[in-house]
C-alpha cells in the first residue's frame, strides 16, 4: 500500500508545492479543527501541519502515523513527548526565512525608530497642508545606525536580522539564555543584554523555557524608548505586561508579528488600541512568495527523505 500523506492545512502555503516522487496517496484540507484531526489522519503514515495542533490525545488515536512533517520553523503546535512516546518523528522547515523574516523584522524596525505610522497619519490628516514650515515635526525619530540591536536567540534567524542591521550601522548584542548559569563567549547576560537594548528583537522558539520569558520585569529592564520586535511566537511576550508599557510610555513602540491567540478570533487589546508606536502584522514576516516558496520545496524534500529512510531536519526521532 503506497503511504497516505494528508495535509491538514493546505491554505496556509499558497504555492505550488510539486508532487512527491515515490508512490502514495496525497489529501489535503484547506483547513482541519481540533475535532476532525483524528479522522482526516485515520490510516494516514505521514500527517502535514502548518499550524494544526497534534497532541498526546491525537496521536494515540493514529497508530499507523510515522512522521509529522511540520510545514514551518516552529514546531511548538507538536507534543513532541507525545511523538515520542507514539515512535512518530517529527521533522521541520530549517533555513527558508532567511530573506523574508529578517527583512520584515528591519522593516518593523526602520518604521518604528523612523515613526512611519505618525507621519503618515500626519500627512493624511492634512497637518503637511497647514504647516507653517516646509516640513512637519512630530513624534521624534532616531535613526538605526549608531543604536543597538538586542537578539534573543542566534540562530538562523537571528544572525540573518543581525547580518541587516550591521549593514545599517547597528551594534550587534546576542543575549545569553535567560536564567542560564554560564554566560558563554560573545553574549550578555540576559537582564544585562536587555538593558543595552535600543532594540530588542526575538528569534527564540516558544517552548516552556521561553514562554512569557519578556513580561513587566524585563520591559521595565529596557531603556526608555527601547522598540520591540518579536517576529518569533506570540507566546514569547506577556501581552497585557507589553499594553501596559506602551500606554505608559516606558517602551519606544513594538512590532509585533505574531500574537498569543492566531487568529486573535476572541479579540486582542493589543488589536483594540490605535497607538501609532504599535504595529502588528497578521504572522506574514515569512510569507513572502519566495520565501514560502523555498518552504514548499523543502516540504516535500523533507518527506521524501523519510520515505527513503533518511529522514531529515528531525525535530523528534524514533
Ligand atoms: N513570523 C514568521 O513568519 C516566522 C518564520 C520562521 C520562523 N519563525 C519563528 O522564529 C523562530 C526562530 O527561527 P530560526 O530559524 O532562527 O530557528 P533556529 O533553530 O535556527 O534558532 C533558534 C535559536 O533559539 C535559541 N534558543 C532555544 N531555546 C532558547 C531559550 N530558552 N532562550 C533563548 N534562546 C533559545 C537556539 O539556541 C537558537 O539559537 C522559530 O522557532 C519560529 O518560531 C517565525
Ligand atoms: O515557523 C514558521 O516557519 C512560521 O511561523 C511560518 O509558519
Amino acid at each position: 500500500m503506497p503511504p497516505r500523506i494528508v495535509f491538514l492545512d493546505r491554505e496556509t502555503l499558497p504555492v505550488p508545492v510539486r508532487a512527491v516522487s515515490v508512490p502514495h496517496e496525497w489529501v489535503h484540507y484547506p483547513q482541519t479543527s481540533a475535532q476532525d484531526v483524528v479522522a482526516r489522519l485515520a490510516g494516514a503514515q505521514v500527517a502535514i501541519t502548518n499550524k494544526v495542533p497534534l497532541n498526546a490525545a491525537t496521536m494515540g488515536a493514529l497508530p499507523e502515523l510515522k512522521l509529522i512533517a511540520v510545514a514551518a520553523t516552529g514546531y511548538n503546535q507538536v507534543d513532541l513527548t507525545a511523538a515520542r512516546a507514539q515512535g512518530v518523528t517529527v521533522c521541520n522547515i530549517r533555513d527558508y526565512a532567511i530573506a523574508g523574516v529578517a527583512e520584515h523584522t528591519l522593516m518593523l524596525m526602520l518604521a518604528l525608530k523612523r515613526q512611519l505610522p505618525a507621519y503618515r497619519n500626519a500627512v493624511a490628516a492634512g497637518e503637511w497642508q497647514r504647516a507653517p514650515g516646509f516640513c512637519v515635526f512630530g513624534a521624534p525619530m532616531h535613526d538605526l545606525a549608531g543604536a543597538t540591536l538586542v537578539l534573543v536567540g542566534s540562530g538562523t534567524l537571528a544572525k540573518a536580522t543581525a547580518r541587516l542591521a550591521q549593514a545599517f550601522g547597528m551594534q550587534i548584542v546576542y543575549a545569553e539564555r535567560k536564567g542560564a548559569s554560564q554566560v558563554r563567549d560573545g553574549y550578555l547576560a540576559f537582564d544585562e543584554a536587555l538593558a543595552h537594548a535600543d532594540v530588542l528583537s526575538l528569534h527564540c522558539p516558544l517552548t516552556e523555557q521561553t514562554r512569557n520569558s519578556i513580561g513587566a520585569r524585563e520591559l521595565a529592564l529596557l531603556k526608555p524608548g527601547c522598540v520591540l520586535i518579536n517576529t518569533a511566537r506570540g507566546g514569547l511576550v506577556d501581552e497585557p505586561a507589553l499594553l501596559a508599557a506602551l500606554q505608559q510610555g516606558q517602551l519606544g513602540g513594538a512590532g509585533l508579528d505574531v500574537l498569543i491567540e492566531e487568529p486573535p478570533r476572541n479579540g486582542n487589546p493589543l488589536l483594540e488600541v490605535n497607538l501609532p508606536n504599535l504595529i502588528i502584522t497578521p504572522h506574514v514576516a515569512w510569507a513572502s512568495v519566495e520565501t514560502m516558496s523555498v518552504l514548499a520545496g523543502q516540504l516535500i524534500d523533507n518527506i521524501e527523505a523519510f520515505l527513503r529512510g533518511e529522514p531529515r531536519n528531525v525535530v523528534c526521532g524514533v
